[in-house]
Order: C-alpha cells, then structure tokens, then sequence
C-alpha cells in the first residue's frame, strides 16, 4: 500500500493513496472521467515502479503535474492553479444566478462535482424557510414565484414596470438569506455553492462580495425556444412536481426577469454564460475561478 502524508496546522497524518481521490483531482483540468482513471491508474503504476511507499502531498501533486504536462501542457497549468485556489486560506463562494429555467441548480450540481465541492444550497430553500417565518399577510411576494411577484405587490408599482418591481420585492427579502449563508461560509470557512434566481448582481452586499474567494455568475439561455425546452425537460423527469403551465403561462415574464439580470450583470460587471451546452458552461466557470484566484499562470498570462 502506498501512503500519502499531508499536513495539517504542523501536525502530519497519512492516508491511504486513492486512485478515485486523484482521478476526481483531475478533473478540474477538464480531463473526461475515463481519461482521468485511466491517468490515475499510471500514476499509481509508476509510484509502484518506483518502490515508494510514502509519498508528501505535496510531492505526489508535482509528480501529478509533470505527468499532465507530458499529456497537455494546458491541463497541468489548470491543475496546479487549482492548487493555488485550494490552498487559499479563504473559502470558496461560489454564486450562480439566472431566470427560472435556465439551469442554475443543474449547474450548480456539475460544477460542485467538477470541484469536488460538497455544499450547495439552492436560494429557492432559503426562501421556503422564510415562508415559513414570514406570513402571506406581512409579505406577500415572497409567496409567489420570483416572476409572477408582481400580481401580489401591495403598493401600486413605483417604477414603470410592475414585473421587474414585483421580482425587486421578491430577491430583495431572500437575499437576507443569501448574505447569512456567505458570512457564515466566510466565518467558519465553509466552501459553497449558492445557487437560484435569487442571485442578482447589485443586490448582495459590496463588502461580502469583497471578501474571501466569493465570486458570481449570471447564467442565461439566449435562445428563447432552447429556455422554453428546458422546462419541458424538467417537467419530463417522472418526480418532479412543478406545473409545466405555470412556467409556459408566464414565459414572457420570466424572459423579462432575464433581461433584467443581463443589465444588473452589466452594470456590475459580473461574467455571463449562455447555457447551451453544459461542458462550456462548466469549463467556463472552472476558468474564470481559476483566473480570478488562481495566481498568475506560468507563462505569466492570466488565461488558460
Ligand atoms: N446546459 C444544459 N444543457 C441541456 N439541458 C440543460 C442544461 N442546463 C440545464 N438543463 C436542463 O434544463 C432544465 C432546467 O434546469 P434547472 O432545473 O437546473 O433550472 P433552474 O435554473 O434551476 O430553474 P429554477 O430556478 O426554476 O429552479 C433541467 O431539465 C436541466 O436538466
Ligand atoms: O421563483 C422562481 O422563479 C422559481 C425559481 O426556481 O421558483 P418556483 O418555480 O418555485 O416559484
């Protein structure tokens, strides 16, 4: 068996070498799940070869980056910024909005699995909870979906559109929510991904924004017939429960909530995805993580 020996605040441990641990390692370089056992299974080879036993953490990831740089150089500069990233002493914030639809949840599932991340929390929860605390009578949006929000505002609507001000009322309650999950990932060093329509550029506070490795993304689908399938889709799948009418009646609204966080994602100059295929949109984020806190790579280029 080979032993790999890490260290912890000065204290050593050793673990049992994994080929499933390394191979998942691997694939924030966008390595396929085959490619990366198959590289996993060389690398364990060539450990035994080797007659090693015990290996450093540290010295098993140069022995890993080597070997991907003998297969692409791309994938080993991913993977030894990843490195960087994960060493960082601040948790990593992940924060991923769009319209209803437009795969937010799925996405945030595929990139915690690319990551090797363990905790997502969808905003859609956050606001059940707060259903539960809030009344209909006190606040009646939170009660609706983010798009038909509108049809409950009590006061007549102040800007020129009552749908874009009924969703303002709705996000604004649940990202109360949103910013107590980010202090508390920040203050306990807990790495998340949170991830809904809730999560609007302009509307979660500068100084949480600022703070750690927090970083935001609006995901779009600009095809308005390729958003609309999705629901169908969605709908497709025997356990879900959503009405496919409800989202079909108020596709236009949900289209304006969309253009809407387009803006918001302008003016604060987050990074937008459009949704197509979701090995870009998962390469996409991987990327922009990895150049926004991943150091500078070796060529002294910020891109991959
Ligand atoms: N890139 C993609 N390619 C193909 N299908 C996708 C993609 N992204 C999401 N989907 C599919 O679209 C449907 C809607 O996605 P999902 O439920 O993740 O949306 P959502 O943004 O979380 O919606 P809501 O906010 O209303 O819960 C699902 O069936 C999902 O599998
Ligand atoms: O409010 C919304 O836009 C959607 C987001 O998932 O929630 P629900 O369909 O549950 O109303």
């Amino acid at each position: 068996m080979i032993w790999v020996i890490g260290n912890v605040d000065g204290n050593s441990y050793k673990e049992p070498f994994s080929k499933g641990i390394l191979a998942r390692s691997l694939r924030v370089s966008s390595i396929g799940l085959n490619q990366a056992y198959e590289i996993a299974n060389d690398i364990e080879n060539n450990l035994i070869e080797r007659g090693i036993s015990e290996i450093s953490v540290d010295e098993l990831a140069k022995t890993i980056a080597r070997y991907l740089d003998t297969v692409d150089s791309g994938f080993s500069k991913k993977y030894e910024r990843w490195r960087t990233v994960r060493k960082s002493e601040e948790p990593l914030i992940i924060l991923i909005g769009g319209a209803s639809g437009v795969g937010t949840s799925s996405m945030a599932f595929e990139l915690a699995n690319r990551l090797g991340l363990k905790n997502i929390i969808s905003t859609d929860m956050i606001r059940e909870v707060m259903r539960k605390i809030i009344s209909k009578e006190l606040n009646p949006v939170i009660h609706k979906s983010s798009f038909d929000a509108y049809e409950s505002i009590r006061t007549p609507a102040i800007r020129v559109d009552a749908i874009i001000e009924g969703f303002i009322s709705h996000v604004d309650v649940v990202n109360v929510g949103i910013e107590a999950i980010i202090e508390r990932s920040i203050k306990e060093g807990i790495s998340i991904i949170v991830e809904g329509v809730h999560v609007v550029p302009g509307f979660i506070r500068e100084d949480l924004l600022n703070q750690g490795n927090v970083m935001m993304f609006t995901l779009i689908v600009e095809d308005e017939e390729m958003h609309k399938q999705r629901f169908y889709t969605r709908c497709r799948q025997p356990w879900v429960k959503r009405s496919l009418e409800h989202y079909m009646d108020n596709f236009s609204t949900i289209r304006k909530t969309q253009n809407f966080l387009i803006e918001q994602a302008n003016i604060h100059h987050n990074p937008i995805i459009n949704n197509v295929d979701f090995r870009q949109t998962i390469d996409s984020m991987v990327d922009e993580i990895i150049d926004k806190f991943g150091g500078e790579s070796n060529d002294g280029t910020k891109s991959i």
